[in-house]
């Protein structure tokens, strides 16, 4: 293997398992504005938590490992063609390590390639530039928050808000907009970049690259300067909070960027990047290919708990929360007992599922029973050896993307509880309250610390629909989660997003006239 392919694969690796200094501090700093009691503070301890097991088992800090984006600077007359090959065999070979997840899927078949590789993946952009070495600076950006991503096109009018007109007025308020409409579904708390004009494409370009800015640097353009501030300090007032359990921290960086637009167009195009800011960049040698400095501080020299704090949480009275010990199969009498603001502790076992499975059960059998039984939205990254599979990161995904199936499939196959992240709509809270259900919410992001609940891999169905998307059967122990939607008509979602809109208002009169 060349040198150049061998530090791109050490960047993989580095960038997927170990979270940066400049976005550990950041974290902790949210850790100090929350009361560890909360459900926030919580969250917030687990995610920390998860942040030094990544680094230390050097496996996914998210098992959502995103679409691999590169951006490269190469001297005059380098070759960008055997470049491109190089980097897309270190991918290849990071999925192998399990490194990353296999998260290239064909539009069209639903195929997964299996090895990240396939037309638009991974993302690559090659600038020419008049130094000697080669800079390569890698994001990997999940799907949740990508999902939340989101262009406006002024003047328009936005709930809330009122009319947002062509001027750094109406920025302000599409960018307060912008979190607001993530709430916790991105993963919060988040870091968004922002890219004012341009055309939609390159709008949403210039957007992305503001998140390969250092979180403490100042942009050397006062108005945006003043404006990032602004951002930064009022959606902390909209009440999000973590995972949009409610809370102090909702946005944790914004970086604000400009370029040229046509006259009759004026995008601001928002990128929404959960707290699994993962972004690293080397600086490679131009003749040797070796890196000779890493862009970004690494993370190692930033501690997220303290010794022995994860045995203290442990033995602390739990507050006023309940906590509920269960066994899967679940009966509808243990489940019409959870409320919202429950911490269910489960042990027993659980099926994965996502996507392409609420679709097939919408209209097939299921592969085994799952009366009483417990679905966790999750595409895990998992391993294979003599042994048989190895679960190697497993986080929850965003639910409410099944929202137009739950709530028919849990009564169709007699499922008890739904473990996702972001909540889920009416429909299923509906369902959850005729049928006897709940839905818990578990940590985003947390993969490492969730992978270490799965005892035992019991068996697999649908392995056709590729590894993220197929029906796992998982043996876990000791898996926490939060109720946030309850079989009587509670939710917790439903109640940040109003009590969020309300504040969003507040916001409403011109700042920056
Ligand atoms: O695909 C996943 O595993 C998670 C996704 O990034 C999400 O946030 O929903
Ligand atoms: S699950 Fe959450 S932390 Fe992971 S990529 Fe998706 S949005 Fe980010």
């Amino acid at each position: 293997m060349s040198a150049f392919e061998q530090s791109v694969y050490e960047l993989i690796v580095e960038t997927s398992t170990n979270l940066p200094a400049d976005v550990r501090r950041t974290i902790a700093r949210a850790r100090e504005a929350e009361d560890r009691a909360t459900r926030a503070g919580l969250s917030l301890s687990t995610i920390a938590q998860n942040i030094e097991m990544a680094e230390c088992n050097v496996s996914p800090i998210c098992q959502d490992t995103g679409m691999p984006t590169f951006i490269v600077h190469t001297p005059v007359g380098a070759n960008q063609i055997v470049m491109k090959r190089e980097i897309q065999q270190a991918i290849a070979r990071a999925t192998k390590d399990g490194k990353l997840r296999t998260n290239s899927v064909d539009s069209l078949t639903g195929a997964n390639t299996g090895d990240n590789l396939g037309p638009g993946t991974p993302v690559i952009h090659f600038e020419q530039w008049e130094k000697d070495e080669v800079d390569v600076r890698l994001i990997l950006k999940g799907g949740g928050c990508e999902n939340k991503n989101i262009q406006y096109s002024l003047p328009c009018e936005l709930e809330g808000l009122g009319k947002a007109g062509r001027d750094l007025d109406g920025i302000r308020k599409c960018i307060l907009h912008a979190v607001y409409q993530a709430q916790g579904q991105g993963c919060s708390a988040g870091f968004i970049g922002v890219g004012i004009g341009g055309d939609r494409t390159t709008g949403y370009e210039l957007a992305k690259q503001q998140l390969f800015r250092h979180i403490e640097d100042v942009n050397p353009i006062p108005d945006l300067a003043k404006l990032e501030d602004y951002i930064l300090d009022k959606a902390n007032q909209l009440g999000i909070g973590t995972m949009g359990f409610g809370g102090n921290v909702t946005l944790l960086g914004c970086k604000i960027g400009v370029m040229n637009r046509l006259p009759a167009s004026f995008f601001v195009s928002v990128a929404y990047n959960c707290w699994a800011y993962r972004r690293q960049g080397v600086l490679l040698d131009g003749s040797t290919h070796e890196i000779k400095e890493w862009i970004y501080e690494t993370g190692s020299n930033v501690r997220m708990i303290e010794e022995n704090e994860a045995a203290a949480a442990a033995a602390a009275p739990a507050a006023e929360r309940r906590e509920v010990v269960l066994t899967a199969p679940l009966t509808e009498e243990q489940v019409r007992s959870l409320r919202v603001g429950d911490v269910v502790i489960l042990n027993g076992e659980m099926h994965t599922g996502r996507d392409a499975l609420h679709k097939h059960l919408m209209d097939h059998d299921a592969p085994i029973d799952l009366n009483g039984g417990v679905i966790y939205h999750c595409g895990p990254v998992m391993l294979k050896d003599e042994a048989g599979w190895h679960v190697k990161a497993a986080g929850p995904t965003t639910s409410i993307r099944e929202e137009p199936y739950q709530g028919d499939i849990m009564k169709k196959f007699g499922i008890r509880a739904v473990i996702g992240k972001g909540g889920m709509g009416p429909k299923t809270l509906a369902a959850l309250k005729e049928h006897g259900g709940v839905y818990l919410n578990a940590v985003g992001g947390a993969a490492q610390y969730y992978a270490e609940c799965i005892k035992r891999v019991n068996g697999v169905d649908f392995m056709e629909f590729g590894i993220p998307e197929a029906m796992w059967h998982l043996q876990v122990e000791g898996f926490a989660a939060i109720v946030t939607m309850d079989s009587h008509g509670n939710s917790l979602h439903a109640e940040v997003d109003l009590d969020s809109k309300e504040k969003l208002a507040q916001f409403k009169d011109p700042v920056f006239a």
